[in-house]
């Protein structure tokens, strides 16, 4: 059995990952904590693999208290920059414990993983590329994780193709062309009734292609915890890993 703990457990995200531990033949709930717990409670004695989904202002600070404490983390809290991956890696490699695993998602969502993925193949086909991401209001940050991630990811992919800036001849904008991400423009809609969705748009002359992901429920993103969490205790992925990709065959 794989003891999980919880952290941010009280939220939406981290209340089905509590469900889901549960429900699951192999993990075993251990601690659920959230806002104001000590979380040096989490220990390797009662732990194998901690799940945290919290905020991103507390994020880096919990999963770097919790590498010291010895045990593996799966992440999907957003807001995550290369100088905060820069700093996991540098806890990683002083950890207590060998081989210890950090791993972080911008999405569980098998849809959205491999809308970015496919985002990614066509990117280097097109002249211009733009993201729209659409979720609930009671989100807390936007561009979403995943938008920037997939933005990124075609940014990289037009780059190494020798494709360059994607064709705008905006002359005054408000704001309504969006946050400008690796050469990409993404747009965040916040709506009542959404769930978490993206669209990636791409084109040329006489033709587009639309590439849309949509998860109308918490409980698709389960199904990719439970994945990353048994991955992770396998001990086949030390050090830090980004991207529920790295565990698909694709
Ligand atoms: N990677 C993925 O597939 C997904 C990622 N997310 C991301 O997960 C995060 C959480 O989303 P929701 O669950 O919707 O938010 P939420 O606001 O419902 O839950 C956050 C929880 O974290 C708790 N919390 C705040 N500070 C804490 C601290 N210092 N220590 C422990 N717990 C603390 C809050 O009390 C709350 O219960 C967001 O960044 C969101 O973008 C959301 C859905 C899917
Ligand atoms: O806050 C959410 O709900 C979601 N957050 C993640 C993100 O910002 O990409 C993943 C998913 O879009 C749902």
């Amino acid at each position: 059995m794989i003891k999980v703990s919880v952290v941010g457990a009280q939220g939406r995200m981290g209340s089905h990952v509590v469900d889901a531990v549960n429900a699951a033949s192999d993990a075993e709930l251990a601690l659920a904590l959230d806002a104001g717990d000590d979380l040096t409670a989490i220990t390797p004695e009662n732990t194998d693999v901690v799940v945290e989904f919290t905020v991103p202002s507390v994020t880096l600070g919990n999963v770097l208290t919790l590498i010291a404490q010895g045990v593996d983390v799966v992440v999907g809290t957003t807001g995550w920059t290369d100088e905060k991956l820069d700093a996991v890696r540098a806890a990683l490699a002083q950890a207590p414990r060998e081989g210890q695993s950090v791993f972080i998602a911008p999405n569980f969502a098998i849809s959205a993983v491999l809308a970015d993925y496919f985002a990614r193949l066509a990117a280097p086909y097109f002249e211009s590329a733009e993201v729209i991401e659409l979720h609930h209001p009671d989100k807390v940050d936007a561009p979403s994780g995943t938008a920037i991630h997939t933005a990124q990811g075609i940014g990289a992919a037009r780059a190494k193709a020798g494709l360059g800036a994607v064709p705008d001849n905006t002359q005054t904008d408000g704001g309504s062309r969006g946050q400008v991400v690796d050469g990409v423009h993404v747009h965040a809609v916040r709506l009542r009734g959404l769930n978490a969705h993206e669209e990636v748009l791409f084109g040329n002359a006489g033709e587009q292609l639309v590439i849309r992901a949509d998860s109308f429920d918490r409980g698709s993103f389960m199904p990719g915890v439970l994945l990353a969490v048994r991955k992770v205790a396998s001990g086949e992925f030390p050090g830090l890993t980004v991207g529920l990709d790295h565990f698909l065959d694709l």
